[in-house]
């Protein structure tokens, strides 16, 4: 498939997917979501791809979603097309996916990021959620997620005030995992995506799931999901195997199987 809004390579047994509107910094438009979902689907059903890393350029992550789109419509258009839910199919992808973010990723940029599994940031990076500014509040999960990545006051904070967070103020609160050199980070988060391609991935698979759960219910029921994956995963050859590595004394050979 030909995409116009982004650019799509294979790295071994990752997907790269990198948004490519550079002249509107990313900004997040329908088709964007669009080819983006087809794209990640497309690495979601190919079995060589282990992980998935999503990044912009370096000026900017995504500056949002895209203002000139959103200006002229109604609350009527707005409510007919349910408009951001489409967004939730992205946090439905199993596969992991790590945000490498340079520049802004305001707004929606922000929001996106937060969707993926983990971000790992460049020291240039700039977080925000300045809908405030244009007279909306987040809505493609800001409010929400950032609060649960960052606490409440922190969250009131950047919503109400709608500044922005730097590199080291955001690794600093949890935002971001881990803060690499500008030039360092796509080498990074592809370093860390292949590892986790390496390893089985109906384990990997797993793992996003109890770990996304935790957000969604309560401890105790988080426990017995968790409980419940984990003896599943004594059904998979890669289980026997990871554990006979171990105990070898060698690299294990998963199959994902
Ligand atoms: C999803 C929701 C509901 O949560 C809502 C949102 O995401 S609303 C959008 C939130 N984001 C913003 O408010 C940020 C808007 N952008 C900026 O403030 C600035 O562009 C900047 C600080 C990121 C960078 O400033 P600067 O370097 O001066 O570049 P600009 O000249 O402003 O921008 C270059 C070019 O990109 C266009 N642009 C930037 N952001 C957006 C956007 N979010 N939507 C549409 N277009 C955007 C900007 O208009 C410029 O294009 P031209 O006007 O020159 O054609």
């Amino acid at each position: 498939m030909a995409y116009e809004t982004i650019l799509v390579e294979t790295r071994g047994k990752v997907g790269l997917i990198t948004l490519n509107r550079p002249k509107a910094l990313n900004a997040l438009n329908t088709e964007v979501l669009t080819e983006l979902l087809a794209a990640a689907r497309a690495f979601e059903a190919d079995p060589r791809i282990g992980a998935l890393v999503l990044t912009g350029s370096d000026k900017a992550f995504a500056a949002g979603a895209d203002i000139k789109e959103m200006q002229s419509q109604t609350y009527v258009d707005m409510y007919l097309a349910d408009f951001f839910s489409g967004w939730e199919d992205f946090t439905r992808l199993r596969k992991p996916i790590i945000a490498a973010v340079a520049g802004y990723a305001l707004g929606g940029g922000c929001e996106l990021a937060m969707m993926c599994d983990f971000i790992i940031a460049a020291d240039t990076a700039k977080f925000g959620q300045p809908e405030i500014t244009l007279g909306v509040i987040p809505g493609m999960g800001g409010s929400q997620r950032l609060t649960r990545f960052v606490g409440k006051s922190k969250a009131m904070d950047m919503c109400l005030t709608g500044r922005m967070m730097d590199a080291a103020e955001a690794e600093r609160c949890g935002l971001v995992s881990r803060l690499v050199p500008a030039g360092e980070l796509i080498e990074e988060a592809l370093k860390a995506a292949d590892k986790i391609a390496g390893f089985s991935l109906p384990a990997v698979m797993m793992a996003k799931e109890a770990v996304n759960r935790s957000y969604e219910t309560t401890l105790g029921e988080g426990l017995r999901f968790e409980r419940r994956l984990f003896h599943s995963l004594f059904a998979f050859e890669d289980q026997k195997e990871g554990m006979a590595a171990f105990a070898e004394k060698r690299s294990a050979n998963f199959q994902n199987r």
